[in-house]
């Protein structure tokens, strides 16, 4: 029989002497992890990995130590993911580490967010079913669990200007934020990337606040939602989780989107969703997708983000970025003429991050060379730092020609399917610019790069994002790429 991992991988033969490789899903997803992983870091981590043993739904994997599952949960866990759910494979992972409980709960106290789906997904150790969600918690790690919204005070209504783009969504926040739970629940607001969502999400719950102090008020990722979900199920901590996600008066949950393609969280979420719904505590969501458009929900959960408001944001017109942009300079007490405010908006015309960018750097040149701000200080500082960003027409199909050149490739590799690094390495990074750089979802980025599925583009964006943090040749590339993007006219 011929086994899927040669032993000079670094292997041992355990998996393929207990388990029939047709069966294990295990095997499957090893396989696929091969092809999306280096070899050097696949040999060094996956490849010694094996399965204890494995049900319909359960497989459980034991890893030799903390540090492989550190290596896995920071690295790997996009392709994991991936892998399982090109598979289509319904199964939760188990992984057994030696001797973790009390290091991971280390982890987890400083830093809930790097614990993921490797942990257990396993419920059996789920405790009783019928809880009382009200009660006090009462170990530490319960206790760091409870409410603490995390509410940036900076996002209120009164630091919001509103205009034809936004001026629904900023109604339907100010409606909720004044009768929660009572008229608009579910409130989904949507829109692209630095539109003022999160702003909005936030401002709704220090509306709420102010008016009644002692209001509950949660406030969370839908990332963090799913980590933190993850360690409970892990350490039997649920009664917890729920307590804190379904004994709140409002619930804001920050980039819905992320959970599409995660079962076990979106099943988490549809209770917690009823759960405040039936006892009418406002649920409020952003997206930077319509719910109709998220791939791989449940329907009866994207179903449920209609039942109540969806309200959508656009991007600014100019008489609005110059409004906007005039109202943060007057916060900020930097002095800025209209004439100008018009040339920035002008300008940097992406969302309302870039203009906020481009004010913040063209105030610190003018403070720190004691200068005023002219029109000639704004060009030269869109012009250098910027790069005149939104004045170019970027598409899919300019980024694809200067990543090609970039690289040294050519588009039809990067449409391609071959998975050498040289050509995956340039597509990810095309895709993630496409991403960044462009309107364009994830399905219509992978349109335009072969036919390729939404989700191998959301897992290119999503390593790209992680290797330019701690890479700095993938970060100096996208750098250099990026300047050639900016020259274009
Ligand atoms: N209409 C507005 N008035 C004032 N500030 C705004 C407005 N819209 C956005 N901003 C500011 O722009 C920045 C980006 O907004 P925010 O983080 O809310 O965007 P977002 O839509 O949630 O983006 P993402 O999808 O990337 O999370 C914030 O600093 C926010 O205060």
């Amino acid at each position: 029989m011929q086994t899927l991992f040669p032993p000079e991988s670094g292997e041992s033969n355990e998996s393929s002497k207990n388990l029939d490789p047709k069966q294990s899903p295990w095997l499957k997803i090893k396989q696929q992890l091969k092809e999306l992983i280096e070899p050097d870091e696949f040999d060094k981590w996956i490849a010694p990995l094996d399965s204890k043993s494995h049900s319909d739904d359960e497989v459980v994997i034991s890893l030799p130590d903390m540090t492989s599952y550190q290596v896995i949960l920071d690295r790997f866990i996009d392709q994991f993911d991936y892998c399982k759910a090109t598979l289509g494979l319904q199964v939760f992972f188990r992984f057994e580490i030696e001797g973790t409980e009390s290091t991971a709960s280390e982890v987890f106290e400083d830093d809930s967010s790097t614990l993921n789906e490797l942990l257990s997904h396993n419920e059996v150790s789920d405790p009783d079913p019928q809880p009382d969600y009200t009660r006090e918690p009462s170990s530490p790690v319960s206790r760091a669990l409870t409410h603490h919204s995390q509410l940036n005070t900076e996002y209120t209504f009164q630091n919001f200007v509103n205009g034809p783009s936004n001026q629904f969504a900023h109604a339907s926040c100010l409606a909720v934020a004044d009768a929660p739970g009572q008229h608009y629940n579910p409130l989904f607001l949507y829109g692209s990337t630095g539109l003022g969502k999160t702003h909005l999400l936030h401002a709704v719950g220090n509306k709420v606040l102010k008016v009644k102090e002692n209001a509950v008020i949660t406030y969370i990722t839908s990332e963090r939602f799913m980590n933190e979900m993850i360690y409970c199920l892990r350490f039997n901590k649920m009664w917890d989780f729920r307590r804190k996600y379904r004994n709140c008066d409002v619930l804001l949950v920050d980039d819905i989107q992320f959970i599409s393609g995660k079962e076990r969280t979106q099943e988490e979420f549809f209770h917690t969703f009823n759960a405040l719904y039936e006892a009418k505590k406002q649920i409020v969501v952003t997206s930077d997708i319509f719910p109709q458009d998220i791939p791989d929900i449940e329907d009866r959960l994207r179903n449920r983000f209609q039942w109540g408001l969806i309200a959508d944001i656009q991007p600014p017109d100019i008489e609005h970025r110059v409004a906007i942009l005039m109202n943060k300079a007057d916060k900020q007490g930097v002095p800025l003429s209209q004439h100008v405010a018009e040339y920035i908006a002008n300008h940097a015309k992406g969302n309302v991050r870039v203009l906020e960018g481009a004010l913040r750097r063209v105030a610190a040149f003018a403070a720190l060379q004691g200068v005023p701000i002219d029109i000639e200080l704004a060009s030269q500082i869109l012009q250098d730092v910027l790069g005149d960003t939104g004045t170019k027409n970027i598409t899919i199909e300019s980024i694809q020609k200067i990543v090609a050149e970039h690289f040294k490739v050519r588009v039809a590799d990067l449409k391609s399917k071959k998975r050498q690094r040289a050509f995956s390495i340039p597509r990810q990074i095309a895709m993630f610019l496409s991403r960044n750089r462009t309107q364009s979802s994830f399905p219509e980025i992978g349109a335009g790069f072969g036919g390729k599925d939404h989700t191998t583009v959301m897992h290119a964006v999503k390593k790209i994002e992680q290797d330019k943090k701690r890479d700095i040749e993938v970060k100096t590339h996208i750098e250099a790429i990026e300047r050639k993007l900016d020259q274009l006219h």
